[in-house]
């Protein structure tokens, strides 16, 4: 069956999204790797599933369909080719040696593909090695891991991002990460429903750039967050690619604080209508970007001439890009102590399911009351555990496609 695929806004109705439904990774989390692997606590793994299949089943009662990274992997895992691509891949860590590599490919090779995902996105434990008693596994504690566990997959917003009808292949920054692009790579490259038909973009061998921080303002005007995750030559990288494939006219490159609390720039500002922003108050007035734009286009990506201007404050340069007289900031009003509490627990990040209709989670009583004094219809999940990890209904979601915006 043919898709179309592809998102040009924020804000667009929903239709199709990737989600990761949390599973066996979350169960190697231990209060002495939890820092390494991005989560600031020990979730509750069940209460965190049935968290998230609410979460999956609120998008469903919207008719939006939900499409789960694993299975679209376990499928994936059917071919052959794509079988051997994954477990090379996995096993290319330079902590492994010969012996156990080669033990670790034959019993990833035995495997069946659910058994594969399974290794593949809850890792394995050096005391999980029934055979392969050589040098490394003998030398290393039993705890280590072998192939790393992926908590973070959760967050599928991060590992790819769709533009237009093209997908980029992400460049995680954070070692707890990197290996998740080489999951999503492969099933854009080889499950049946994108293999031959979808055009990707950037590529985990680029410099980094993070789902989280690449907000579709417009169609044409993309905003990229700069600070912790994404780099500034990520930024370039990207905005080369996106003016020589002509999926937009403005890059906003976004300087954000290189802070945990403020990992991606959708951490402080997503869009919840085709004008509106709902922002972390405390960065609002201090938020600025640099348009870039093309003095020259060339026959190569490496021949674009980039114009980028001075910095403006944020919502000024967006609006401008956006040939819109104001992107309105929806004014939560909040004083700054509260502010900061519901920044942390993922107050500003919304997810759009349409213009004006946004999920969010429960938690966050003063921001989500404004956003409906704003007109918003704010639509309410549960996340105690699911947002151990930092991330609020947009990160734990990739549009695959939205309707085009009409505005
Ligand atoms: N788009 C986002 N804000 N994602 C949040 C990712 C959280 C994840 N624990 C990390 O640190 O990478």
């Amino acid at each position: 069956m043919a898709h179309s695929h592809g998102a040009d806004s924020e804000v667009g109705t929903l239709t199709t999204v990737m989600l990761h439904r949390p599973g066996n990774e979350l169960k190697r989390l231990t209060p002495r790797n939890n820092d390494k692997l991005l989560f600031d606590g020990i979730p509750w793994v069940s209460r965190a599933q049935e968290e998230h299949d609410a979460f999956a089943e609120t998008l469903r009662q919207r008719d939006v369909e939900v499409l789960y990274l694993t299975d679209l992997l376990t499928e994936t895992l059917a071919s052959e080719t794509a079988r051997t691509h994954a477990i090379s891949s996995a096993l290319s860590g330079l902590h492994l040696g010969d012996t156990l590599r080669t033990y670790l490919a034959q019993a990833m090779a035995d495997a069946s593909p659910q058994e594969l995902t399974d290794l593949l996105t809850a890792g394995i434990r050096n005391d999980e090695v029934r055979g392969g008693h050589g040098l490394v596994t003998s030398l290393l504690s039993p705890y280590d891991f072998l192939v790393d566990p992926l908590p973070n997959l959760l967050f599928t917003r991060d590992s790819s991002v769709w533009i237009r009808d093209r997908v980029a292949i992400t460049s995680l920054a954070m070692p707890a990460r990197m290996r998740e692009t080489q999951l999503t790579e492969l099933i854009y490259t080889e499950h049946p429903r994108f293999a031959g038909g979808t055009e990707q973009i950037h590529g985990w061998h680029n410099e980094h750039v993070e789902g989280g921080d690449v907000l579709l303002l417009a169609p044409g005007v993309i905003a990229i967050g700069v600070g912790e995750r994404t780099t500034p030559a990520g930024v370039e990288r990207l905005a080369r690619q996106v003016f020589h494939g002509r999926l937009a006219h403005t890059v906003l490159a976004v300087p954000i604080a290189q802070e945990r609390a403020t990992m991606h720039l959708d951490t402080v500002c997503t869009m919840v209508d085709f004008d509106k922003v709902v922002m972390y108050p405390n960065v609002a007035d201090t938020l600025r970007a640099h348009a870039v734009t093309v003095r020259e286009h060339g026959e190569h990506e490496t021949d674009l001439v980039l114009d980028v201007a001075e910095a403006e404050p944020f919502l000024v340069a967006a609006a401008k890009a956006m040939q819109i007289d104001t992107l309105h900031q929806i004014d939560t009003g909040l004083d700054p102590v509260t502010a900061e509490r519901e920044q942390w627990d993922d107050g500003n990040n919304t997810l759009a399911l349409a213009p004006r209709v946004a999920v969010a989670y429960e938690r966050n009583d003063e921001t989500n009351e404004r956003l409906e004094e704003a007109g918003i219809e704010v639509v309410r999940i549960a996340g105690s555990e699911l947002g151990s990890g930092r991330g609020g209904p947009r990160c734990m979601s990739c549009p695959i496609t939205r309707a085009p915006l009409v505005v």
